[in-house]
């Protein structure tokens, strides 16, 4: 059993066509249970992404941060889906903000999709490795590498964990430079090579990494918990991720 890559990212990309229509007009807000914002835009791209994966592959259950395919059990493969990652970068209109669908296979993220569609960026990875779309509509392969010059270049949250991140800067020796990204996006920098770290010392959950990472991952960058422990994702574990590092 397995997913094509390519279905994924046609999913995405009708998701993202939605969001664009939304992040185009007025956005109306709403609260969710932990106070983090909700907009039509994060159930309209859930809806689209939960239809399309249905359609194509029935028997997979899906993990949505907005919804669930049915009764959570502990699937030995299954959807991780982040319809919209950077809700408050969205609302915000910088447009740092993504839509991320991961298949899950015994606890690692194998296949995957970052789209980014205000900034027309879109990432894909499988076991055939990580690419990044090009302008003409090619991939371009994605291989781990160090940022270009000499200072360590950082990447964190443009809206959680500062004080937290501000404390780790701190500690270093080495010259850096600090960029500040919204969403999920701050991993694909990482797979660019556009940066070299990210770490994130604030609570994120499941479906806001795990896409992510595998575009990281098959890049040949890591993500682990602050002991090395590579993330790991599960229907039946915790929401929340432990406190990472994501390097090159
Ligand atoms: N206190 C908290 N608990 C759980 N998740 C949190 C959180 N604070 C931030 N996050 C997660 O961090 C994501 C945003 O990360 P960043 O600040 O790097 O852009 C949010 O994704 P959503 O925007 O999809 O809700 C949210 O899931
Ligand atoms: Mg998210």
């Amino acid at each position: 059993m397995t997913v094509s890559v390519d279905d994924l990212v046609v999913i995405a990309k009708q998701a993202g066509e939605a969001i664009m229509k939304i992040y185009d007009g007025e956005i109306a807000v709403s609260q969710k249970e932990d106070e983090s914002p909700l907009t039509l835009a994060d159930l309209e791209a859930d809806r689209i992404i939960c239809s399309g994966l249905k359609k194509l592959y029935p028997e997979i259950f899906i993990l949505s941060e907005e919804s669930a395919s049915g009764e959570l059990a502990d699937y030995d493969n299954f959807f991780l889906v982040d319809p919209l990652d950077g809700t408050k970068e969205f609302l915000k209109r910088n447009g740092e903000f993504t839509v991320n669908i991961a298949w899950i296979k015994n606890g690692v993220a194998e296949v995957a999709v970052v789209y980014v569609p205000a900034l027309e960026e879109c990432y894909k990875a499988d076991a055939s490795g990580a690419f990044e779309e090009q302008d003409d509509g090619t991939w371009k392969k994605l291989e781990s590498k160090k940022s270009a010059g000499d200072k360590l270049q950082i990447v964190g949250s443009r809206s959680h964990g500062a004080e937290e991140m501000e404390k780790w800067l701190a500690t270093l020796t080495v010259p850096y430079e600090f960029l500040a990204v919204g969403s999920s996006l701050k991993f694909c920098r990482v797979a660019q090579g556009v940066a070299d770290v990210y770490p994130r010392f604030g609570p994120t959950c499941q479906w806001d990494t795990a896409a992510a990472q595998c575009i990281v991952e098959k890049a040949g960058g890591t993500v682990t918990d602050l002991n090395g422990v590579r993330l790991h994702y599960g229907v039946l574990r915790e929401k929340l991720n432990p406190y990472f590092i994501c390097k090159n």
